[in-house]
């Protein structure tokens, strides 16, 4: 396939996926990443992409004031990150501006959006990294730009360091591994207790491989290290060297092994805040708050300082851990298991409620949106983790009369495209 010569844009605006947006000949837009708007640049057309072209930057002829050099040595081919070259304040600007569009798609075009929360870099306690074994040598990594290939890191600029200063132990632990043969995945979740490990494996561990990864916990100061098949949902612990634990909330709760937790502890205490702030301020002593899709009580043990608390979650492990924290801490908050897809709470259920917390993975919460749009609760606080699920989710709210009080952008992917809020609706002003 021939190369197309390269061409002359004016970037116009950033799209969604942080690409400079420019006009191409036929009017259709072109999508060039690595640009931004107000530069002109050459880039050469690679392909379609939706209703205009992909296009790869390959000169910059006039830069905008808004560019920065990045700071991370890996940017450009790791597709963990893609806005470093952009300077932060404009850069938040884009991710509310953002969530100003998706609530405009929902009928809110005049909504209140607060300035986002950015989380600094280096702090970013969760990571899910790639493993390949070329040639017989592990490459550990976020996978590239547009490519399922492993980018292999030797640093990272928004993970917390004690994470980043397990990449090469790590790969030298994969190396000696015999159940790691091509392809492995490493979730990492840095709790209060040290760094906890999952690994995803194509093959199974023996005795020797089992008694690697225990002194590899003990060198390195992992508490736990669990295994489970690469595409399997079971994990076994292979070492346990010592207790697991994460205060959430001020209470202590045991997650599985690669439990979800927020990204980072100031973008979930931006949560948090954003959260407690939209509840009614009046709540009588009998006033209950469902937390819905409550994971681990990150949002359930916050919210019971203020109300009893009932938690709803379909995932086992964590419905379990958070039985046994929400028991051990008092009981305010009752956790129940429940697919909120297969069986959502009726209207009934949710109008003996006084404010409902939803925090829906990434798909939203279709199946429970109809009742919710009905019940008769006070509030309802949307935690999101995707603008387009929150504009479809948030249009049934707006259809049925609910008022947005203010939403709130909490970035705690930093440098990446995704977006966080926290969306506060309620029957009157
Ligand atoms: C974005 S996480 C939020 C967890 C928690 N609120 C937190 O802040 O840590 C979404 C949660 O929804 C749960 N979930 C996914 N599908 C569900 C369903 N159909 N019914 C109930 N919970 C579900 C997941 O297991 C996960 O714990």
């Amino acid at each position: 396939m021939s190369l197309q010569a390269p061409l002359e844009f004016e970037i116009t605006r950033l799209g969604a996926a942080g690409d400079g947006v420019a006009a191409g000949a036929d009017g259709r837009p072109v999508f060039i990443p690595f640009a931004l708007p107000g530069e002109r640049v050459q880039a050469r057309i690679t392909g379609k992409l939706g209703d205009g072209q992909a296009a790869e930057l390959t000169g910059l002829l006039q830069a905008a004031p808004e560019r920065v050099a990045p700071p991370c040595p890996f940017f450009g081919r790791c597709g963990g990150c893609a806005m470093q070259h952009m300077a932060i304040p404009p850069y938040a600007a884009w991710k509310r501006a953002r969530l100003q569009e998706a609530l405009s798609r929902a009928g809110y075009p005049d909504a209140t959006v607060a300035e986002p929360e950015v989380t600094p870099p280096a702090t970013r306690r969760r990571a899910d990294l790639g493993v390949r074994r070329v040639d017989g040598v592990p490459v550990l990594g976020f996978h590239g730009r547009g490519s399922g290939a492993v980018v292999d890191l030797t640093t990272c600029v928004v993970l917390d360091p004690a994470l980043v200063a397990l990449f090469e132990p790590l790969k030298k632990l994969l190396r000696g591994l015999a159940c790691f043969r091509r392809e492995a995945s490493v979730v990492l979740n840095l709790l209060d207790t040290g760094p906890d490990l999952l690994l995803r494996l194509d093959g199974e561990p023996s005795t020797a491989d089992r008694s690697l990864m225990a002194d590899f916990a003990r060198a390195h100061g992992l508490p736990r290290i669990a295994c489970a098949p690469l595409k399997g949902m079971v994990s076994e612990n292979v070492a346990q060297i010592g207790p697991v634990s994460i205060a959430l909330g001020g209470v202590p709760v045991a997650p599985e092994p690669g439990a979800f937790l927020q990204a980072t502890p100031q973008g979930e205490a931006a949560i948090v805040a954003a959260v407690l702030a939209g509840l009614p301020a009046k709540l009588t002593a009998k006033a209950r708050i469902a937390d819905l899709y409550a994971g681990l009580g990150t949002l359930s043990f916050p919210l019971s300082t203020r109300a009893r608390v009932a938690a709803f979650e379909s995932a086992t492990e964590a419905v379990s851990a958070l039985d046994v924290a929400a028991r051990k801490s008092g009981g305010r908050v009752i956790a129940t298991r429940r697919d909120l897809s297969r069986q959502p709470l009726t209207v009934k259920e949710l109008d003996a409620f006084a404010a409902v917390v939803l925090d829906p993975p990434y798909a939203g919460a279709a199946d429970q949106m109809p009742a919710l749009a009905r019940s008769a609760v006070q509030r309802i606080i949307y935690v999101s983790c995707n603008p387009v699920a929150l504009a479809r989710d948030a249009r049934l709210l707006q259809a049925a009369g609910w008022q947005l009080q203010v939403a709130t952008p909490v970035d705690q992917f930093l440098w990446s495209t995704q977006l966080e809020a926290v969306a506060v609706f309620s029957r009157g002003k």
